[in-house]
């Protein structure tokens, strides 16, 4: 079915800024344009990482014109895998919103772990930070990792989230580079020799599970535009 994407968040369900988290990434909302002004559509992103939303900010300046911006809801994640913590998350963010909306979930998956931390990295890297997530893998030969963005889309309250992944290969090394960004640091991207935080932005969102996710995405907003 076709998304209301004309409908703007009633400000009944308008939600709360986060306050425990001391940051907050602003009410906004993602505009899908044609190319008359009069056709600009809405769709919320629903995310508290103002880092997220500067990188897909970045990604989407990049191609078709897609203008993003953001609510910041604290939303439960679940337990579970990658693709259940983000169906979850989505569903629960249209019902808040009461209407379409994105959100997105990282995951940071080490081999020698058959895939954890996985989605639950935020709190590993809270608890441990870079030198303990090096020291997770002190015991395996394999220091191979991989980062995981998945998007999901939901249409509305009650509509079944589609999802959007992207992965980039890599591996886990003691941090280097400016560390403005989570794990960033720790993380070398195969064929780089660089870790994330040592690359330029260009550079990072030209091959980051994000960047590859939101392709994805981006091809399936505009495709139903076009219905
Ligand atoms: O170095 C990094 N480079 C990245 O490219 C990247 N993308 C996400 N992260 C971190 O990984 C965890 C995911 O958890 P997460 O998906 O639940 O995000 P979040 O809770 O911060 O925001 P959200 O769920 O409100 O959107 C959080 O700690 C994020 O800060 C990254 N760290
Ligand atoms: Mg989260």
């Amino acid at each position: 079915m076709r998304p209301t994407w004309t409908s703007h968040p009633h400000p009944e369900h308008a939600p709360r800024a986060r306050s425990n988290k001391g940051r907050r990434a602003g009410n906004y909302v993602l505009h899908l344009r044609q190319q008359s002004p009069i056709m600009v559509q809405k769709l919320v992103f629903v995310t508290g990482n103002a880092n997220k939303l500067k990188e897909v900010r970045q990604i989407l300046a990049d191609g078709q014109p897609i203008e993003l911006n953001a609510i910041d809801l604290d939303l439960p994640e679940i337990q579970g895998t990658t693709q259940e913590v983000a169906i979850e998350k989505c569903k629960r963010a249209a019902e808040v919103i009461g209407g379409p909306c994105i959100t997105e979930d990282t995951a940071l998956c080490f081999e020698a772990l058959n895939g954890l931390p996985g989605p639950y990295i935020k709190f590993f890297l809270r608890e441990l930070g870079h030198d303990g997530l090096n020291r997770m893998l002190a015991g395996f030969p394999s220091k191979a990792a991989w980062a995981l963005c998945t998007f999901a889309y939901c249409a509305g309250p009650g509509s079944a989230p589609v999802l959007f992944e992207g992965r980039t290969d890599g591996r886990i090394v003691p941090a280097r580079g400016q560390g403005k960004f989570g794990w960033d640091p720790v993380f070398e991207a195969e064929d780089t020799g660089k870790t994330y935080a040592e690359m330029e932005p260009e550079q990072k969102n030209k091959l980051s599970h994000r960047y590859r996710a939101v392709d994805k995405l981006r091809t399936y907003l505009l495709s139903l535009e076009g219905q």
